[in-house]
C-alpha cells in the first residue's frame, strides 16, 4: 500500500479527474460511502460536523446516506469563509432540499452542538482534511475543543481536523477520532508517532481511484502488504539441500550478553538457513559452544577465514561497545572486501552500531551489501541527531542515511522503516508487546538468514521485519509479553502458514 503526504494525494486527485476523466462528485460519493461502511449502523442518532472545503462536501454525503437509511442525522455546519466548492455545494443543496436538519455554528447555536454532541451514538468529523492550510484558532478550535469533549465516539473522514496529514503534526486542535477513515493511501503524516493517540483506529479505504494513477504520483514510500510479505518467502526445492539454503556467520556474544548470541543464532537457524556458524568473544566461547545444537561455533582466533566461508555475516548482538569490537568489525570488513563480492552481505545490529559512532564513513565504499538494524538510540549515535528529531521524521532520517551511506537501514520501532534510501517499506505488524532484551537479536538472526537465502538484501529486510511483528502479533493474542525464544520456536510455522495462504 503506497504512503502519500497532502501534495502527492493533490496530484493523484488532479490524474484521476483531470487526465482519466473520473468525475470528482464520484470520488466524493465513493469517499462517503466508505466511511458509511465503517460506521456502526446499529445506532440510531448520528452528528455530521461539516467544514467548507471537500471534507465539509464528504461529510453532507454521508449525512444523505445515513438520511437514507432512515437514521436519525443532525448536520452542523461551518457557514463562514470561503464559497463551497462545485461538489461540496452539490450535496450541501441536497440535504437542504430533502429537509435533513442542518445547522449554522456560530456562538448562539453552540449550545444546541453541544447536547447534540453529547446524545449522538456517533460523531462524524468532516471539518477539515488534507486541506488545513493554517493554524486552528478561535471559533474552529472552539468547535474541535466540544467535539473531543462532548462526543461518545467519532468517525473522522480522511485527518482527524485539525491535523497537518504530511507530519501527524497539530496545527493547534486536533480531534481525537475513535477511527480514521483514510481516503486511497496512508497518510505519511500518520506514521509520525505524535499523530497516533489522535487517531483511533485506522482505516485505508479505495475510493475509486486506479492503482496506476497512484502509481504516477508516487514517491516510492509504501506500507508493507500481507500479500507482499507471502510472497517473498523463499520457495525450497525438493532436492534442495544445507548448502543451497546459505552459510551465515553469526558474530556476537561476549560476557554477560551471550543470549543475545544465542537467540541470533538460533533464530537464523529457525528461519531457514543451511549452515549457521557462532563466532564469539574468546571468555564466553566455550560455554556457548556447550548449549549450541544446530549451528556450528568457531573460534574468535579463526574469524577472518570464517568470514571468507561466509555468505552473510550477522555482527554485533551483545559484543560490547568496546575497541576490540571495532577490531573486529575491520577485520570482517577487511576479509568481505577480500574474499566479497556483490552477493555477499553484512549485517551489523546493536554493539556492532555502536562502535561505528563517528565512523560511518567506513560504510561508504564497501563493495558487498551492508543492513544496519538500529533502534532509535542507535540511530541517533550514527546519525548525530537527537532521538527526539529522529522521531519526528524516521521515514526521512533513515532514508537519507541509507541514500549517503550506500546501504540498507532498518529502523526499528513501531512503524519499523526499512530502506535503501531510494524507496522505503513501513512495517505495520508488531507490538510494545514485544519490547523485551532478545526481540533485536532475533530479527538481526531472521534477516541475515534470509539474505542467505537468495533474497535481496532490501527483500530480506522487509520480509524479516514482516514476520517478526506478524509473529510477535499472532503470540500477542493470548499473551501480555512474547519473549524472543517465543517468536524463534514459532517462526517456521509461521512462514509455512504465510507460504501456503498465497496458493
Ligand atoms: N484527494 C481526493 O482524491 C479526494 C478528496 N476528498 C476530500 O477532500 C479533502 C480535501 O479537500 P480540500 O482540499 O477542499 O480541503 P479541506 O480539508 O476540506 O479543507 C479546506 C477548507 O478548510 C478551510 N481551512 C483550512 N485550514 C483552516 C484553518 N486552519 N481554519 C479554518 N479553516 C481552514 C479552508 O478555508 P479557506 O482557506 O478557503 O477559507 C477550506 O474551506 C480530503 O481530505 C478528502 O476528505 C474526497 O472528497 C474525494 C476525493
Ligand atoms: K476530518
Amino acid at each position: 500500500m503506497r504512503i502519500a503526504g497532502v501534495e502527492m494525494m493533490r496530484e493523484i486527485d488532479r490524474i484521476a479527474v483531470e487526465e482519466i476523466g473520473i468525475p470528482a462528485s464520484v470520488l466524493m460519493e465513493n469517499a462517503a460511502i466508505a466511511c458509511v461502511r465503517n460506521l456502526d449502523l446499529t445506532k440510531g442518532y448520528f452528528v455530521v460536523v461539516c467544514g467548507r472545503g471537500n471534507n465539509g462536501g464528504d461529510g453532507f454525503a454521508i449525512a444523505r446516506h445515513l438520511y437514507c437509511m432512515d437514521k436519525e442525522v443532525d448536520v452542523f455546519y461551518i457557514s463562514e469563509g470561503s464559497d463551497y466548492k462545485a461538489e461540496t455545494r452539490t450535496n450541501f443543496r441536497i440535504l437542504k432540499r430533502l429537509g435533513v436538519p442542518m445547522t449554522p455554528l456560530s456562538g448562539e447555536t453552540m449550545w444546541s452542538f453541544r447536547e447534540a454532541l453529547k446524545d449522538a451514538d456517533v460523531v462524524v468529523d468532516s471539518l477539515l482534511g488534507t486541506g488545513v492550510a493554517r493554524p486552528v484558532r478561535d471559533f474552529l478550535r472552539q468547535v474541535i475543543q466540544e467535539i473531543n469533549i462532548n462526543s461518545r465516539f467519532v468517525l473522522s473522514v480522511d485527518v482527524p481536523s485539525g491535523m497537518n496529514a504530511d507530519t501527524g503534526e497539530s496545527m493547534g486542535q486536533v480531534v481525537d477520532a475513535d477511527i480514521t477513515v483514510t481516503f486511497q493511501c496512508m497518510k505519511r503524516g500518520f506514521l509520525n508517532y505524535e499523530a497516533m493517540p489522535h487517531l483511533g483506529k485506522i482505516a485505508v479505504e479505495k475510493i475509486g481511484i486506479p492503482g496506476p494513477v497512484e502509481a504516477k504520483a508516487e514517491k516510492g514510500e509504501y506500507l508493507t502488504d500481507h500479500s507482499l510479505a507471502c510472497s517473498l518467502i523463499p520457495i525450497r526445492d525438493k532436492t534442495g539441500f544445507k548448502g543451497n539454503y546459505g552459510k551465515v556467520l553469526v558474530v556476537a556474544g561476549s560476557q554477560g550478553f551471550t543470549g543475545a548470541a544465542l537467540i541470533c543464532t538460533e533464530a537464523a537457524i529457525s528461519t531457514g538457513s543451511g549452515l549457521v556458524t557462532l563466532c564469539s568473544r574468546e571468555e564466553v566461547f566455550q560455554s556457548l559452544v556447550l548449549r549450541l545444537k544446530e549451528a556450528m561455533s568457531l573460534h574468535p582466533d579463526k574469524l577472518e577465514d570464517g568470514v571468507s566461508r561466509a555468505d552473510v555475516v550477522v555482527f554485533g548482538p551483545g559484543l560490547g561497545n568496546f575497541d576490540v569490537t571495532f577490531d573486529m568489525l575491520l577485520l570482517v570488513i577487511k576479509s568481505m572486501q577480500e574474499n566479497g563480492g556483490r552477493s555477499k552481505t553484512l549485517l551489523i545490529d546493536a554493539d556492532g552500531l555502536n562502535v561505528l559512532k563517528d565512523r560511518t564513513e567506513i560504510l561508504t565504499h564497501l563493495d558487498f551489501n551492508v543492513i544496519l538494524t538500529p533502534h532509535v538510540g542507535e540511530m541517533s549515535r550514527l546519525c548525530g541527531l537527537s532521538a527526539e528529531e529522529i522521531q519526528k521524521s524516521r521515514i526521512d532520517t533513515a532514508r537519507s542515511f541509507a541514500l549517503e551511506h550506500k546501504c540498507i537501514v532498518v529502523l526499528k520501532g513501531f512503524n519499523t522503516v526499512v530502506t535503501d534510501g531510494s524507496v522505503v517499506y513501513v512495517n505495520p505488524t508488531g507490538s510494545s508487546a514485544m519490547a523485551q532484551g532478545g526481540m533485536g537479536d532475533a530479527l538481526a538472526g531472521m534477516i541475515g538468514s534470509l539474505c542467505g537465502q537468495g533474497l535481496e538484501p532490501l527483500e530480506a529486510a522487509v520480509l524479516g521485519t514482516y514476520l517478526h511483528g506478524y509473529i510477535g502479533d499472532e503470540l500477542a493474542g493470548e499473551r501480555y509479553v512474547v519473549k524472543a525464544s517465543e517468536i524463534i520456536d514459532a517462526i517456521p510455522g509461521s512462514m509455512k502458514r504465510l507460504q501456503d495462504s498465497r496458493k
